[in-house]
């Protein structure tokens, strides 16, 4: 018999985990210690536990699979909790491990150290923001309970949490079952696929919105040959942004409502059905539009069901229903559209000694990747991910939705540890909560890409709130940093010292390249500008 230790490893490979991030304390020494001796699983640890969080949330993306975070009790699993949020928010299934008291320390009489108001606060709080929880402390109900927890992590793409008391890890185990996932009813997914294809038939101007659960459930593939197959255009979400990488005959590009594309824009606007598949209705998304929730001209697939009109198909897995598309659809040529109706990217940058403005950056990263290929790209909050709007169509990671900073480098070093070179964009005020990060690449062999937008400012709260001081940070002078954690670091204040300093870093494997970009306070990608507008346009509406 496994013990409840290697038990849960095998089960977490079973379940598609390619690696573990994490942070050991003595509330889990005991398990780690097993990651370590048993070699099942490759392990990485981070310096803070938030970075673990966005680490197993951008590996899992990345892998389309279960992200894993290992974290001691009490002190590193609280530090975790914002980050599993996002991964909540963002629908990334992490499963979080986190070490608990032993029976016997439960009864003992004393407060413990780490624990808050009573043991089980720890758990008591990762309710919020998981979708499954397991405690193992059975040795006869472990194996089934990891079987539950794991299944819900992949079949609602969210979060879970196990909690693993340190007096566990060697209990003598059944090795875990894994469970089947839970198919649609054939009736209820034949019907709605073809309430939706008639939908279309009838319909002027259809057009396909997608986000990230396309990705999450692994249909992106799928997805882009049904639009072929009908003929019909897709746009993605600003969370959205990054999937079909590839697949430029049918995405037009990322709808951002009044901050985006005009033309782009009014193919959604205009449009007299949009089949939303695998989308997040927030307000990153859509509050800059007008209709995008009347139910008289949208389906909208998402988190198991489906609604249409003002009826919803409940349990209906996004990946049956684009199947039972594809079953029941027949062939239709390309829709015609409008001239305009799709991106053009900012190419050729003139590399001179002229002064970098945000959205420089998006226009010698699209010269690089036509040199060099595409990389996938993580982003951090900030004005870096609206310029990474102005990057041709890549493979994105970022906290679109939830808005989290401080994603945007431990997630390029989780993307790194899953064997991708990625691409990191990131603000000043982002990097410095979690860009020290990049310490660890060095002793993992990770050489990741960094873009930092080194404008001395929160410039994402000045363009709302010009007036506040606070907003001014100093210098912190980050490329000089990069030497002493390991990596090369430059700073660049002229487009050829950018361009020059992008080919540099590609050419320089085996150690993290810094590229500080230096720009101006009050200087904003074109995306941002817009983005700003219609924010303030939208609001005045609403007055
Ligand atoms: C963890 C955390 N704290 C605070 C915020 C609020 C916030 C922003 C959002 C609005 O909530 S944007 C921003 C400033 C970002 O500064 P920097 O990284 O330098 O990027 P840029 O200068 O391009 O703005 C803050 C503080 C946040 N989103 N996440
Ligand atoms: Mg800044």
């Amino acid at each position: 018999m496994p013990t409840l230790a290697t038990a849960l490893l095998d089960a977490l490979k079973d379940h598609g985990a390619k690696e573990i991030f994490g942070i050991p304390g003595d509330f889990v020494l005991p398990f780690f210690k097993v990651i370590e001796e048993s070699g099942s699983l490759p392990y990485f640890t981070l310096s803070h536990e938030p970075a673990v969080g966005f680490a197993a949330d951008a590996a899992s993306r990345y892998r389309g699979g279960i992200g894993v975070a290992v974290v001691t009790y009490g002190a590193g699993a609280f530090n975790l909790v914002n980050s599993i949020a996002g991964a909540y928010a963002e629908r990334s299934p992490v499963v979080v491990i986190a070490g608990a008291p032993g029976a016997r320390e439960r009864t003992s009489g004393y407060l413990l150290h780490h624990q808050v108001r009573t043991v089980d606060t720890q758990l008591a709080v990762f309710k919020e923001v998981t979708c499954a929880q397991a405690v193992l402390n059975d040795p006869a109900t472990a194996p089934a309970e990891i079987a539950r927890v794991l299944r819900s992590s992949l079949e609602l793409s969210l979060p879970v949490y196990i909690e693993f008391p340190r007096d566990m890890v060697d209990a003598k185990v059944e090795p875990v079952e894994k469970l089947p996932q839970r198919a649609a009813d054939p009736g209820a997914c034949a019907e709605c696929s073809e309430e939706i294809l008639d939908r279309i038939a009838k319909a002027k101007s259809p057009v396909v919105v997608v986000d990230v659960e396309i990705r999450r459930y692994g249909v992106e593939k799928q997805v882009a040959a049904l639009a072929r197959k009908l003929g019909l255009p897709v746009v993605t979400t600003f969370m959205g942004r990054g999937l079909l990488e590839g697949d430029d005959d049918v995405v037009a590009g990322t709808y951002m409502g009044a901050a985006g594309d005009p033309g782009l824009s009014a193919l959604v606007e205009e449009s007299d059905l949009v089949l939303m598949f695998g989308v997040i209705l927030s307000d990153t998304n859509f509050a800059l539009s007008t209709n995008m929730t009347d139910p008289r001209r949208t389906v909208l697939a998402t988190g198991r069901e489906v609604q249409i009109g003002h009826h919803v198909y409940r349990d209906l897995p996004l990946a049956d229903l684009i199947a039972g598309l594809d079953a029941h659809a027949t062939a239709h040529p390309p829709r015609p559209r409008n001239a305009g109706q799709g991106m053009v990217y900012p190419r050729k940058l003139v590399a001179d000694s002229g002064a970098i403005a945000p959205s420089d950056i998006a226009t010698a990263i699209n010269d690089l990747f036509d040199k060099h290929g595409k990389m996938p790209m993580t982003a951090d909050i900030g004005d870096c991910l609206f310029t990474a709007m102005e990057i041709d169509n890549t493979a994105l990671a970022a906290p679109g939705y939830y808005a989290g900073m401080g994603f945007g480098v431990p997630a390029g070093v989780g993307v790194a540890a899953t064997g991708l070179r990625p691409l990191i964009l990131v603000g000043d005020g982002a990097f410095q909560m979690t860009g020290w990060e990049l310490g660890n690449c060095k002793r993992y062999g990770l050489d990741p890409i960094v873009v930092l937008f080194n404008n001395c400012s929160w410039e994402m709260l000045r363009v709302f709130q010009p007036e506040s001081k606070f907003n001014d940070l100093d210098d912190w002078h980050f490329a000089d940093i990069a030497p002493s954690i390991g990596g090369h670091g430059v700073r660049v204040t002229t487009r050829a010292e950018l361009a020059a300093a992008l080919d540099a870093a590609v050419a320089r494997r085996g150690q993290f390249s810094l590229i500080e970009v230096m720009l101006p306070r009050g200087a904003t990608s074109h995306t941002l500008a817009r983005f700003v507008k219609g924010f303030k346009a939208a609001r005045e509406r609403m007055k």
